[in-house]
């Protein structure tokens, strides 16, 4: 993605590793210059301190680059993987994801650790940079004294528990899921207006609020026991290595007093030391870093296949008929929604004729949303199947069969636009005709409502924004079904509840038409 994104930049980025590299000689020219100190070696000095300002420079300026480039390539790559997650989530065909808690929690997941996936690369590159850090500090490490071996093997317990720390961390992902899903929800609640009025009346704000606490808590506090968990682990190892060094370094002061070791090595020993610590913690980085860029890519994948699979399930191409000659047929139907127990509709046969207006009538909870739902393709049925004339619903190209149809949803959404946009959107290449939204409305029994607005079709609608209007329950519904009304001649035209909102007169005068 960052190649794709720049790949000029991504090339200076690098500039930082060989920066590092430059940097890791410092220590050789710093025991270069105590060697030529104790040997009264003019010309060695003078060279020494030369090679390590130089690298000094060359370092500071190499990285200085590679950081700046790092760092906007964070946010560039950040804001194409937002994009590529918003795609795929808006793109995916039908709704019964949406419905599903498994789907939702990887979701969740993955919005969590959206922003680290634009700091992949960024935790690329340091990777990296710290594995070169380290090859080198330790390839140096073994030519000054053998004994500095010891401080890599000390460092080795660190990278044992960077294998536990990766493994709660993917647990503590997965239990914050749910709970920071219904902290959303409660928050949400808690400062919509709709909702507002609820709480309030059955004065259940209290509860509301504690229960909001408590989804917090459950959702942040696996990540602060594996912040204290990692922190006493990775406390244990950095002291482990600590008195490693230091029994190293005391035995090597030892050999120094007696000449047995020059003093120069003692120097250069004493630098390494300090940098094998920070070598054993970028590696422990380095590993903590891969998984975790693994694991987020993987729950990036994991959404893209899924919309793969879902495509492919019901990648139809053929076009939907002009016109119905016979109608469509539904043959032993079954729909079960994700996880539920039992089919929402059962083995559901019936004929809608060609032209016919056809009332489905049924208690609360029958199946006839979800049999809207199934027949405007937002669900795949689970058996049985759905005949346009003699074509499966399946077959179709989805998008060209929902061009060909139209309606009023029982939920239907408030779209808060201007009024023009709010019901043109039913037919969006007139979405800014005047009269295809007149035709619309009246197509409705719904022009009236334009009376009540101040400035007609240009009204914005929604109180929470300047100059905007609110609509009673009844109002909302008239312009959705008028919405639904945009497109001239659909192939099927569903009306779920339309009136449910409405009053009596008004039920009759859209019947009427
Ligand atoms: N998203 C969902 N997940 C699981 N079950 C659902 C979901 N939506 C509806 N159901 C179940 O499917 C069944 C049919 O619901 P549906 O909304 O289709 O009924 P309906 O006939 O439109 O009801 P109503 O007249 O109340 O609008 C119900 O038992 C309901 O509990």
């Amino acid at each position: 993605m960052s190649v794709r994104v720049s790949p000029w930049q991504t090339l200076v980025c690098l500039l930082e590793a060989v920066g590092k590299v430059i940097g890791l000689l410092q220590p050789l020219y710093l025991a270069w210059f105590v060697d030529g100190a104790v040997r009264s070696n003019t010309p060695q000095m003078v060279l020494a301190v030369s090679a390590f300002t130089a690298s000094i420079g060359l370092n500071w300026i190499l990285q200085m680059a590679g950081t700046t480039a790092r760092v906007n390539q964070m946010e560039r790559v950040g804001f194409a993987f937002d994009k590529e997650i918003a795609r795929i989530t808006a793109s995916i065909p039908t709704l019964d994801h949406l419905e599903s808690p498994r789907y939702l929690d990887r979701l969740q997941i993955l919005r969590d650790q959206q922003t680290a996936l634009g700091g992949a690369f960024n935790m690329f590159v340091n990777t990296f940079n710290s594995l070169l850090t380290v090859a080198g500090t330790i390839l140096l490490a073994l030519t000054a004294d053998a004994r500095l071996l010891l401080l890599v093997l000390a460092g080795l317990p660190t990278l044992v528990v960077t294998r536990w720390i990766s493994r709660w961390q993917a647990a503590a992902e997965k239990s914050s899921a749910e709970p920071g899903r219904l902290a959303s929800h409660l928050l949400a609640l808690g400062t919509s207006p709709t909702a507002g009025a609820e709480l309030r009346v059955f004065g259940i704000r209290r509860t509301t609020r504690a229960r909001l606490a408590d989804a917090v808590t459950a959702w942040r506090q696996p990540a602060v026991l594996l912040a204290i968990r990692t922190n006493a682990l990775q406390g244990a190892c950095a002291t482990f290595f600590f008195l490693t060094a230091a029994a190293v370094l005391a035995w090597m002061v030892s050999d120094a007093l007696v000449r047995a070791v020059p003093v120069s090595a003692l120097v250069l020993a004493v630098m390494l030391a300090g940098r094998l610590q920070n070598a054993g913690q970028s590696v422990q980085w380095a590993i903590a870093s891969f998984t975790r860029i693994a694991r987020i890519t993987g729950q990036f994948l994991w959404l893209n296949d899924y919309d793969q699979q879902v495509r492919a399930a019901g990648s139809g191409v053929k076009a939907p008929p002009a016109r119905f000659e016979n109608g469509i047929l539904l043959e032993h139907l079954t729909f079960s929604y994700p996880d539920a127990d039992t089919p929402a509709v059962r083995d559901v046969n019936l004929h809608l004729p060609a032209g016919a207006v056809v009332a489905l009538v049924g208690e609360n909870g029958a199946g006839k949303t979800t049999l809207v739902k199934l027949l405007t393709g937002m669900y795949r049925p689970t058996s049985g199947q759905i005949l346009l004339d003699d074509t499966d619903l399946a077959a179709l190209d989805i998008d060209a069969w929902r061009a060909s149809t139209a309606g009023a949803f029982q939920d239907h959404a408030k779209l808060e636009l201007r009024v023009q946009e709010t019901v043109g959107v039913g037919d969006l290449p007139r979405v800014h005709d005047p009269a295809a939204v007149h035709d619309a409305l009246r197509g409705a029994a719904s022009e009236d409502v334009l009376q009540v607005l101040p400035q007609g079709l240009d009204t914005q609608l929604g109180s929470s924004w300047t100059g905007g209007v609110d609509l009673s329950g009844g109002q909302w519904q008239r312009l959705a079904i008028a919405r639904g009304m945009m497109r001239s001649q659909p192939l099927l035209l569903v009306l779920d509840e339309p009136t449910a909102a409405l009053d009596a007169i008004t039920e009759h005068r859209l019947f009427e038409r």
